[in-house]
């Protein structure tokens, strides 16, 4: 993905209206766009940020080829002028944006671009599609992972995932979310996700009987043999074969650390059973790896009828979010500049829902005397909230709702990416962000956390920018 050109990975209506700006003189008035939110998949009570590191080295390497530019000519509707400005085009704006694995709520601001028109306009697709589906994997992934308590959960989902990007994306994204690896080995190449895996059943199949197939793999990766058990009967065969094999191949070497895999029928029973059979034989360290269409409902189903499972092994459920497969992530214009003063705009729609926050703004989470994030709290960007002084929270839909706040901290969310056209953020390594997201995630209420009707976190505005906003609903009155 890295040695393609991409720049035409964007809506046509951006290249139109880019066409469009440079004619009209607005090209290079300077514009603030807003990527947030609305709702978060599964009717979740949070959702974590993901997929900022590609969106940086997308907009970092952004520009035209000349096989662009000689596309575009041949569509007979941009600009000789415009087509000439594409071919020196660079990103020269600034990007704020919030931190990968941060838990996020609907209508912050995920990403805040203040640049030239059209810069700000040709990156939209890129900006949302990178960040929606990243962070709707780190979404699901999450889930699974509070579903699981504590166990492991392994990203098996490459073979159903919508293409080669939603694979290897898909498993960086499950990674930040909480898995601890994946079988995608190209993700660990690229992106060092720590991938491993199991056996087929063609394996098993592939030898004269299952006893051969698992002696054979266990005597090639003695460290590393986790046997699928199901593929002619778990219980009578399986399971029989992976102990004797155990026996006879892993222990004489002194092995530890083997485990079984069931794939089909009845996990919690089969688990069951299978767990009495090893620790019967002495192997109370090996551990059950299960999967098979498995998400957070299943896997908090299975740990309710006292499955024993250590592992899980999920697919096709999370690298498709298939529950809920959308993130509805949008870019939307909250402010111009006029002569070196920052403009606020607004959308206004019928839906209350959908009308904007405008302004260029800040986002800062405000944390109670326990540590715990109790709101989110949008300002105008000149605003500063830190903690020193008592703030006063209401509802932005029903303002008379108030309540002053006064022992707790405030941390800034949105982070500067872009300064100048110039990368100035670093990304951390990949592991450092999920351990980042597991810790942000513990800052949440558990009532905030759990999957039926969770409490909802409040996204406020100050009273500054309330105001704003209640000045432009009027003006276009
Ligand atoms: N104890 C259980 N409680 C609830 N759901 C379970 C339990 N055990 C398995 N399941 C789920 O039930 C579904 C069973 O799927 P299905 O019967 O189509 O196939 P299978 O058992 O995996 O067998 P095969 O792979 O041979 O088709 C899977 O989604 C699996 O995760
Ligand atoms: O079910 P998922 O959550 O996607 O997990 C990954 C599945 O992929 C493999 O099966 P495969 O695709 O070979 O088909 P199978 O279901 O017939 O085993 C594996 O054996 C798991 O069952
Ligand atoms: O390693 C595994 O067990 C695996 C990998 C991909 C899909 N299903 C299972």
């Amino acid at each position: 993905m890295k040695d393609k050109n991409l720049a035409l990975l964007c809506d046509y209506y951006e290249l139109t209206m880019s066409n469009g700006y440079f004619l009209s003189g607005y090209g290079d008035k300077t514009t603030y766009f807003d990527m947030f939110f609305r709702s978060i998949p599964d009717g979740g009570g949070f959702a974590v940020a993901a997929g900022l590191e590609q969106l940086a080295e997308y907009i970092e390497d952004l520009h035209f080829t000349e096989e662009n530019i000689a596309f575009l000519r041949s569509k007979k509707l941009f600009s000789e002028e415009f087509l000439a400005y594409l071919k020196s085009f660079r990103f020269t704006g600034d990007i704020y944006a919030i931190p990968e694995g941060t838990p996020v709520f609907p209508n912050e601001p995920l990403v805040t671009v203040r640049a030239p028109a059209i810069e700000a306009q040709l990156i939209e697709t890129y900006v949302l599609l990178e960040l929606n589906h990243q962070s709707l994997i780190a979404t699901k992934a999450s889930r699974m992972v509070r579903a699981a308590m504590g166990r492991p959960i392994l990203e098996f989902g490459s073979r159903r995932a919508h293409g080669a990007d939603a694979a290897i994306l898909g498993a960086r994204a499950a990674y930040i979310g909480g898995c601890s690896g994946t079988a995608c080995t190209i993700a660990d190449q690229n992106y060092g996700v720590p991938a491993s895996g199991t056996m087929a059943h063609s394996w098993v199949q592939m030898f004269d009987s299952e006893y051969d197939a698992f002696k054979t793999y266990c005597a090639l990766y003695p460290g590393n043999a986790t046997l699928l058990v199901d593929t002619y009967n778990t219980l009578k065969s399986g399971v029989p074969n992976a102990i004797r094999a155990f026996r006879e191949v892993l222990v004489p070497r002194g092995v530890t650390g083997f485990n079984i895999r069931i794939d089909s029928g009845d996990i919690a029973y089969l688990s069951k059973k299978a767990r009495a059979m090893l620790d019967e034989a002495g192997f109370k360290d090996c551990k059950i790896v299960a999967t098979g269409s498995l998400d957070e409902y299943l896997i908090r189903d299975l740990l309710l009828q006292g499955a024993a499972v250590d592992i899980f092994g999920v697919g096709e459920r999370l690298i498709t979010s298939k529950s809920d497969p959308v993130f509805d992530g949008v870019y939307k214009l909250a402010a111009v500049e006029e002569r070196g003063a920052v403009v606020p705009k607004i959308k206004i729609s019928d839906n209350t829902a959908k009308i904007t926050n405008p302004h260029f703004k800040k986002v800062y989470r405000l944390f109670d005397k326990s540590g715990k994030a109790f709101a989110d709290q949008l300002c105008v960007y000149d605003e500063v909230i830190d903690g020193t002084g008592p703030i006063t929270l209401f509802d932005p839909d029903a303002p008379w709702k108030k309540k002053v706040i006064t022992d707790f901290t405030a941390r800034e969310l949105l982070v500067p990416v872009f300064k100048g056209g110039v990368k100035v953020y670093e990304s951390p390594a990949i592991g450092d962000i999920r351990d980042y997201c597991a810790r942000q995630t513990g800052l949440l209420w558990d009532e905030v956390k759990r999957f039926d009707n969770p409490h909802t976190y409040y996204v406020d505005l100050s009273t500054k920018l309330w105001t704003v906003k209640q000045q432009l609903l009027e003006a276009h009155k």
